[in-house]
């Protein structure tokens, strides 16, 4: 549990995936209905000092999308999350999943979508404070052809959603397929004025599927890991980052526990917050990685002996690299301003 500075900073979060966000007493809720999937239950997150290799995280979301197969789940897990991120002081968001079909209970991938957009129009009415908006994921492991239909299906909602469909993320196990097959769909998705946020880098050996997609450009990048020369990227990886000024969303929990960084203070935040570029604290998969985004601040603190008003400017200067239009950013912006006199007096 993060301390209650870390709790009370308003924040930003722009990565984070729906069915690795599941908490335990939502996975609970799950399994109550589906008892035949009991013994799975902490097989869905890894607890304190544990590691997992990438590859056998990728078989945990196996595991959870067992639990996620209907409208209905798609929707209660959906509103759960939002309340969560909501409850630790999250006041905008930009969730991403992934659309599945499941023929056993007719849930389309229209459907899954409608049924996280039903959701946060809820959490909306019902006065959570939190501003929600939505990207659809494209899993690389199903190929350019589904990735398309994805874009086509984020452009209906894009134009229906009164502005909850905000982009594209590019996702899934980095070891399989290549990136440069998503050029095409990502391009004509840009195109219709969606935003791009892209897993680029999260493992070595990849300068040039990375340098493909960052010719695009995205508009943020999830990782970055191996970019840098230090770690096997390139300086021309680095220049064109800075050059567009791409932000990037950084998880700590995520690659340490996924072995991905050896250990906190490895983290290429570091590198990149030294060249003043713009970083955003994220979770990933809180549900997986048994984090939450206060906890993400207070270990970039902590790790990296930050003081709280560097922890502030990082939270605000987040804003700056949302999806939604300016006027979301002023709005945003005058929030942090009202709030920041409360949080500097408590010490
Ligand atoms: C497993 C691991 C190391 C996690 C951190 N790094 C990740 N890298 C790439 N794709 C991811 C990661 N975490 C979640 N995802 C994507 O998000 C999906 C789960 O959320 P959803 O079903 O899209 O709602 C996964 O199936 C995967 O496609
Ligand atoms: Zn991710």
């Amino acid at each position: 549990m993060a301390e209650q500075f870390y709790k009370d900073l308003p924040k930003v979060e722009l990565h984070a995936h729906l069915n690795g966000s599941i908490s335990s007493t939502t996975t609970e809720k799950l399994i109550t209905k589906k008892p035949q999937l009991s013994d799975q239950h902490n097989m869905t997150v890894i607890s304190r000092g544990q590691k997992r290799t990438l590859e056998e995280c990728f078989e945990m979301f196996k595991i959870i999308h067992q639990l996620t197969v209907s409208d209905e789940d798609i929707f209660v897990v959906t509103k759960d999350v939002v309340k969560e991120f909501a409850a630790d002081g999250v006041k905008y968001i930009e969730l991403r999943s992934t659309p599945r079909e499941e023929k056993s209970t007719g849930m389309t991938k229209k459907s899954y979508v409608s049924s996280v957009l039903e959701a946060i129009k809820q959490c909306k009415n019902e006065g959570v404070d939190i501003d929600v908006r939505f990207l659809l994921a494209i899993d690389r492991r199903n190929g350019p052809n589904i990735a398309m239909e994805t874009v086509k299906l984020a452009e209906e909602f894009f134009r229906s959603s009164d502005g909850v469909v905000v982009g594209l993320d590019l996702s899934g196990n980095p070891a399989v397929g290549d990136g440069k097959n998503f050029i095409a769909p990502l391009q004509a998705g840009r195109n219709l004025g969606l935003k791009l946020a892209l897993h680029l880098a999260e493992i070595p050996n990849q300068n040039e599927e990375s340098e493909m997609l960052l010719s695009i450009p995205p508009d943020r990048i999830g990782h970055g890991t191996f970019l840098h020369p230090e770690v096997g990227g390139s300086q021309r990886l680095v220049d064109t980052v800075k050059k567009y000024r791409i932000p990037l969303e950084l998880c700590f929990s995520s690659n340490v526990k996924s072995q991905t960084i050896s250990s906190y203070d490895q983290h290429h935040f570091h590198y990149w917050y030294n060249l003043g570029h713009p970083c955003v604290v994220c979770t990933d998969d809180k549900g997986v990685f048994g984090t939450d985004l206060s906890l993400e601040y207070q270990i970039t603190a902590s790790t990296f002996n930050l003081s709280k008003t560097q922890i502030w400017d990082l939270s605000y200067q987040s804003i700056n690299c949302i999806f939604a239009p300016e006027s979301v950013k002023s709005d945003l912006k005058r929030r942090w301003n009202e709030l920041k006199p409360g949080l500097f007096t408590q010490d």
